[in-house]
């Protein structure tokens, strides 16, 4: 089956600086895949050449095995949906405004929601629980209201691919909990998920794969109960972990 996602031998270098090398990666839909390394080890990098917004120095990103060389913006946007590590709200528009812009790929720029756009508006606000403050402008916003608005936005472009930079930053813990969930229902409903994190926890009982990114290169890649445990962990953090597995889900610790 062609994958929705995929690269091949992928490199980049930021200048001089080698940042990504060999990287060859499949993903097919309904996968929920999250990506582990330290800081700086290219994980924001490397969703960033998927998405097509930076364009590896060597290799090739292909959707649905179509080179992203040969496509044009708007159709990688009908596809692809992100949402990035930091956003500022520059503009004061409301809440609802921000969601309906994730309407542009689909519907087009001078364009008024028709009934379908508004369903699908309507059902992304209540999804990230924003109807109580849909006609509030986004300058007003706390960090995490700000973080489920462009994750509302995205959800709004109803793309096959979700592409998610440390979507739990800022969220409170709750939020945290309904939007690992609800990712996971995403993908079941046969959507692509892929997103970063700095917690191996969020991992266990949700993703389904862990891509680990260590020196440029993927070290590991398989299901989080094979990858990720607390030999890796020490070893990719240099702090010494042990584990504690309960069910599906595995905790770490400093003993
Ligand atoms: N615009 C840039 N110019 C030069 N180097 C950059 C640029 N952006 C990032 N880098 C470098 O590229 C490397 C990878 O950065 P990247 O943001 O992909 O890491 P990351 O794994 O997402 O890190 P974090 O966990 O801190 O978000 C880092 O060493 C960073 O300093």
């Amino acid at each position: 089956m062609t994958p929705v996602l995929s690269c091949d031998d992928i490199a980049f270098r930021y200048r001089q600086r080698s940042v990504l090398r060999h990287v060859t990666l499949a993903f097919q839909a309904g996968e929920m895949v999250g990506v582990l390394g330290v800081n700086g080890a290219g994980k924001s990098t490397l969703l960033r050449i998927l998405l097509g917004l930076l364009a590896p120095t060597e290799g090739y990103v292909f959707l649905n095995g179509v080179s992203l060389k040969n496509m044009r913006r708007t159709e990688i946007a009908r596809e692809l949906a992100y949402v990035p590590q930091t956003h500022a709200a520059n503009f004061p528009f409301t809440v609802e405004q921000m969601v309906t812009l994730g309407r542009i790929p689909q519907s087009g720029l001078n364009h008024r929601p028709s009934p379908e756009d508004r369903a699908v508006i309507d059902s992304a606000l209540d999804r990230l629980g924003l109807q109580g403050m849909a006609q509030r402008p986004c300058t007003e916003l706390s960090g995490g209201e700000r973080q489920r608005v462009v994750l509302a936005r995205a959800l709004a472009q109803e793309t096959r691919v979700l592409i998610l930079d440390e979507p739990l930053t800022g969220l409170d813990y709750g939020h945290q909990l309904r939007l690992l969930a609800f990712l996971r229902d995403l993908a079941a409903e046969g959507k692509l998920v892929l997103f970063t994190s700095h917690r191996p926890e969020e991992l266990f009982g949700h993703a389904n794969r862990v891509l680990v990114l260590q020196d440029g290169e993927i070290a590991a890649d398989g299901a989080p109960g094979e990858v990720v445990d607390a030999a890796l962990m020490s070893a990719l953090y240099n702090v010494d972990l042990a584990q504690i597995d309960h069910g599906a889900h595995r905790f770490f610790f400093s003993p």
